[in-house]
């Protein structure tokens, strides 16, 4: 009960009885994944994020598009080219479907997979509730409209995450999902050439550092660290960079550069590693319970991608 988010229609065991070994079979194929490419422990986090913030955490993210029947969400503008990781959940999937067929959800596979993302890359671990059910639907509007956006200033950033219920502390605690994976060129274009009067601006080295990895400037599909302390570890030195400056994306910056209570939790979460591992820890698992389908709602799906035939 230690993060339990009151009244959560989630359980904690709901596969103890029906498919025991499922954390341990998320964990081992997760583990090679991210063993074999680094960056696949931040794509798998973001895919949770971007499932759970349209329609709740149901896997619609998942489906894929089909001509007069399915509008997916990959292909909304925060998705389009960028949400990768679909190869590790049809792996993970297909494992479940040998141990247990039909019993264990795609949004609850996202789930696990985001929170063992996070722990094998040497951040916090907690408990995930389960019993997730996957749905028939998804929503390439809603996506559009509720995934927030790079150039998001703090006021926007609230008002996103308190959309589906999430307070500002979460949110600044999520955004810490930031310590891991990359980003395209052009989602920080524009802070390519620092204005001196921005408080927002890069610092002028990292700006220079930015500028040798985006040759093309936005035109370069290169990609970047988030973080550029430590890339491939997830811990508190997004924050650090933030003191300093060196926020990718301007929605990173701002959450430092504007004055309020986001600049001091960042501040808190700069200094302490542990209380950004219990605060994201805390914000992953209310994350996880937006709006999730249960019980006799949606379905099992039995390829992640397709609602079952
Ligand atoms: C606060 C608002 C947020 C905004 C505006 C935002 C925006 C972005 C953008 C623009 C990218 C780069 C995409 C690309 O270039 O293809 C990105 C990547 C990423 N985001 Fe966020 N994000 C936010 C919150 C989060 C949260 C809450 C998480 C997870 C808890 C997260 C996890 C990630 C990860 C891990 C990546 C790298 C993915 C990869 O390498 O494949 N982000 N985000
Ligand atoms: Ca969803």
């Amino acid at each position: 009960a230690r993060f339990l988010p009151d009244g959560s229609p989630l359980q904690f065991h709901f596969y103890d009885k029906s498919c025991p070994n499922v954390e341990k079979i998320v964990r081992q194929v997760v583990s090679s994944a991210v063993a074999s490419e680094a960056r696949m422990a931040g794509s798998l986090l973001r895919l949770h994020f971007h499932d759970c913030f349209v329609q709740g955490c149901d896997g619609s993210l998942l489906l894929k598009s089909i001509a007069g029947v399915i509008e997916g969400e990959q292909e909304a503008l925060p998705n389009a080219n960028s949400v990768r990781g679909f190869e590790v959940v049809d792996a993970i999937k297909a494992a479940l479907e040998q141990e247990c067929p039909g019993i264990v959800s795609c949004a609850d596979i996202l789930a696990l997979a985001a929170r063992d993302s996070v722990a094998v890359s040497g951040g916090p671990s907690y408990p995930v509730q389960l019993g997730r059910r996957d749905s028939l639907t998804a929503n390439r509007e809603l996506a559009n409209k509720n995934l927030p956006g790079f150039n998001f200033n703090v006021t926007d950033l609230v008002a996103a995450f308190a959309n589906v219920g999430l307070s500002a502390r979460d949110m600044v605690a999520l955004s810490g999902g930031h310590s891991i994976g990359k980003a395209r060129c052009n989602t920080f274009a524009a802070r390519l050439t620092p204005d001196p009067q921005d408080p927002t601006a890069l610092s002028s080295s990292y700006s220079s550092l930015l500028q040798q990895q985006c040759p093309a400037g936005a035109a370069s599909d290169a990609l970047v660290d988030l973080d550029v302390t430590t890339p491939k570890q997830f811990d508190n030195a997004y924050y650090s960079n933030l003191l300093s400056n060196r926020g990718l994306l301007h929605s990173d910056q701002v959450l430092y550069s504007t004055p309020g209570a986001t600049r001091d939790l960042v501040n808190l979460y700069a200094q302490s590693n542990s209380a950004f591992a219990k605060d994201f820890s805390v914000a992953m698992l209310k994350m996880g319970s937006i709006t999730p389908l249960t019980r006799s709602e949606g379905q099992v799906r039995n390829q992640c991608g397709y609602v079952n035939a």
